[in-house]
């Protein structure tokens, strides 16, 4: 059998678009030896089980439910966590949930959305956007009251401090409001500042755990929560079709990738913290601060040309978005000083051109 597509430098080797397009490896393809083949539905595949023991393991939860996706483990997480309709979710205008899952909050659950644009333009705060925005179930018929507040962490690779974490979650619990994280990226959050994984989901009802991102597992995300509260969730995947027959195959490469690539995060930082304060020696307005594997410039501010951009990518052999740029632990060395020229050569060549209608970052849009 031909492993050679596995055993080489990833196609991803010069995907800066996300960390998404991370491939399965080697090892990964490997691990199907151990995989099991049982039925998921009827929760009688090991390897399936064995993942999302893991995980459940690893957050200091009860229990976790295997999902084919991080937007599924969103939604079953968010319609587990809400009871009788009418009722308000609280999120982050940037949040995940809110701008790139279809409009799954309305359908699936049927929630009104209360997006909110932090003061602080970084992250979601008690006082100045929690509280204000925060509709009590008082019985006043005119509102649907707030029951549930979805935070991102990392959210656009930014960190959510721990100490507004705990506040956010006594206020939930005070106002028998409940509290859901979309931990896509949250083991980056845990390698960046050394705070447990346990910790960060001690103060969350649900959290939702990507391991098809940055850890480079083809398929899947993990919701984990009380034994009760998954079993719950679990009716909901169901609903939404997401149950799965013989998952054990993509369970092993999960576990694979848990166990393999935690470790590799932090250099994705780190290059992602070059490149931003590269971007900044040379004048370029970063849109947000980098603290993990995102590098987002404002190229409005910057004065740069997407199209140059665009064009500069295609010769120096990357992909990415003008607007973003996304490392992950598949980034090869080449690309990643190619990475650093086109952004260079961009400044320069938008500098001579001086377009007076640079025009916006095709994906991701500065605050
Ligand atoms: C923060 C965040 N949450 C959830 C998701 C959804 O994951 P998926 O693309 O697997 O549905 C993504 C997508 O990558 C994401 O960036
Ligand atoms: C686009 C979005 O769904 C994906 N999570 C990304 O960050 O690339």
């Amino acid at each position: 059998m031909d492993l050679s597509n596995f055993s080489g430098p990833s196609e991803a080797h010069n995907e800066f678009r996300s960390d998404t397009f991370t491939t399965p490896t080697l090892s990964m393809v490997q691990s199907l030896t151990r995989a099991t083949v049982g039925d998921s539905v009827y929760n009688e595949d090991n390897s399936t089980l064995e993942l999302e023991q893991k995980v459940a393991n690893i957050t200091g939860k009860e229990a976790g439910l295997f999902c084919v996706s991080g937007t599924l483990a969103n939604q079953v997480g968010v319609r587990v966590n809400l009871k009788q309709p009418p009722y308000n979710v609280l999120c982050d205008f940037r949040a995940h949930i809110y701008v790139h899952e279809a409009g799954g909050l309305a359908t699936l659950s049927q929630a009104m959305v209360q997006p909110i644009v932090p003061k602080n333009g970084v992250h979601l705060t008690l006082d100045d956007d929690i509280i204000p925005n925060y509709i009590p179930d008082d019985g006043e018929i005119h509102a649907a009251p707030t029951k549930l507040i979805c935070l991102e962490n990392t959210l656009h690779g930014m960190i959510f401090p721990l100490d507004e974490i705990v506040k956010i979650a006594a206020f939930c619990k005070e106002n028998d409001v409940k509290l859901h994280l979309d931990g896509a990226r949250l083991f980056n959050a845990s390698v960046e500042t050394g705070i447990s994984m346990k910790e960060y989901c001690s103060h969350f009802d649900t959290v939702s755990i990507c391991l098809s991102k940055t850890l480079g597992a083809p398929v899947g995300s993990v919701l984990v929560s009380d034994a009760q509260v998954i079993k719950k969730a679990n009716h909901f995947r169901k609903q939404a079709g997401g149950g799965i027959r013989q998952s054990g195959i993509l369970a092993t490469m999960a576990i694979t990738a848990i166990d393999e690539n935690v470790s590799k995060l932090g250099a994705t930082h780190e290059r992602a913290k070059e490149l931003g304060k590269l971007c900044e020696s040379n004048g370029i307005m970063l849109a947000h601060p980098v603290q993990t594997n995102f590098v987002f410039i404002d190229f409005d501010k910057s004065r740069l040309d997407g199209k140059i951009f665009d064009e500069l990518s295609k010769k120096y052999n990357v992909k990415s978005y003008p607007g973003r740029i996304s490392f992950h632990y598949q980034i090869s060395d080449e690309s990643f000083e190619n990475i650093k020229k086109v952004v260079l050569e961009c400044l320069r060549l938008s500098k001579q051109q001086e377009s007076t209608a640079a025009p916006k970052s095709a994906f991701y849009q500065s605050t």
